[in-house]
């Protein structure tokens, strides 16, 4: 992961918008770049997670955080995508000052949110013959496995180096500072299987990139990338070349 610290190249303050690859944001968030409460989304009954938790250490407020809109359903108004949104923590200063982190352990405490999120993305990807769910370490991990089982997929770990016990084939990325390695297991998947790569979050791309190039160099034919949160402001989408990237919900950086 690369952490951007906040900068002038970023605007660490303002909302943005989600969208589908086959929607374009535009279109589509204008009617959310103001806060959820608005007449836009007066309809929706969000989540109070919160209340399950203890105070964070450092929270905005909803209509400061992650600002929902939208791509899964077909006409870009799926209502599942604002509860979702609304479900995503945003604690800045996180890990470090002038980070924004989107903190997605909140939404696996809304057990609506954390299945919508789950459906949205098995219905895209049920009929789209993959054989092969990638998830990428470590958060990858708590949404990969349920797609696949309801997909009828296998789950293939993408993993930190030396943590698989097995052969394995690397691909090294550029990191804000230095390099990173991902790992797979030698055997795990065959050429000409079809693949959905999935983490929780794109920033600046380079994970994903690695995740797509490791896959591809086996002959994997990877068919989408998948994330419940993509970070606009970092561009990380155009380190994925042509590749289809699919998201629920977007967040600043
Ligand atoms: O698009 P990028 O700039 O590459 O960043 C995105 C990656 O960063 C985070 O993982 P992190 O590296 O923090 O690992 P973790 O999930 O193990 O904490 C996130 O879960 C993605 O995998
Ligand atoms: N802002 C962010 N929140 C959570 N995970 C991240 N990975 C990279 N940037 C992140």
């Amino acid at each position: 992961m690369i952490m951007i610290p906040q900068s002038t190249s970023f605007r660490f303050s303002s909302n943005s918008f989600a969208f589908s690859p086959a929607v374009t944001s535009r279109s589509l968030a204008a009617p959310f770049n103001r806060s959820p409460s608005s007449a836009a989304l007066s309809f929706i009954r969000f989540p109070n997670y919160r209340s399950a938790l203890p105070p964070p250490r450092s929270s905005v407020s909803k209509s400061k955080s992650v600002r929902v809109q939208a791509m899964a359903a077909e006409d870009g108004k799926d209502p599942r995508l604002a509860r979702i949104s609304s479900a995503i923590r945003v604690i800045p200063d996180f890990p470090k000052p002038g980070i924004l982190f989107q903190d997605i352990t909140t939404l696996l405490l809304d057990t609506k949110a954390f299945k919508d999120t789950i459906d949205l993305f098995v219905e895209r990807y049920k009929d789209k013959e993959i054989s092969v769910v990638a998830g990428i370490e470590a958060r990858g991990f708590i949404f990969g496995p349920p797609i696949a089982l309801a997909i009828g997929a296998k789950f293939v770990p993408m993993r930190k180096p030396n943590k698989l016990p097995g052969k394995v084939i690397s691909e090294e990325y550029s990191l804000e500072y230095g390099t990173d390695i991902m790992e797979m297991h030698v055997g795990a998947v065959e050429a000409g299987e079809r693949a959905l790569i999935i983490d929780d979050l794109i920033a600046t791309g380079g994970t994903l990139g690695a995740a797509l190039r490791l896959l591809e160099r086996v002959g994997v034919h990877v068919v989408e990338c998948a994330c419940v949160i993509e970070l606009p402001g970092l561009k990380g989408r155009e380190r994925l070349g042509d590749k289809p990237l699919f998201v629920l919900v977007n967040g600043d950086a």
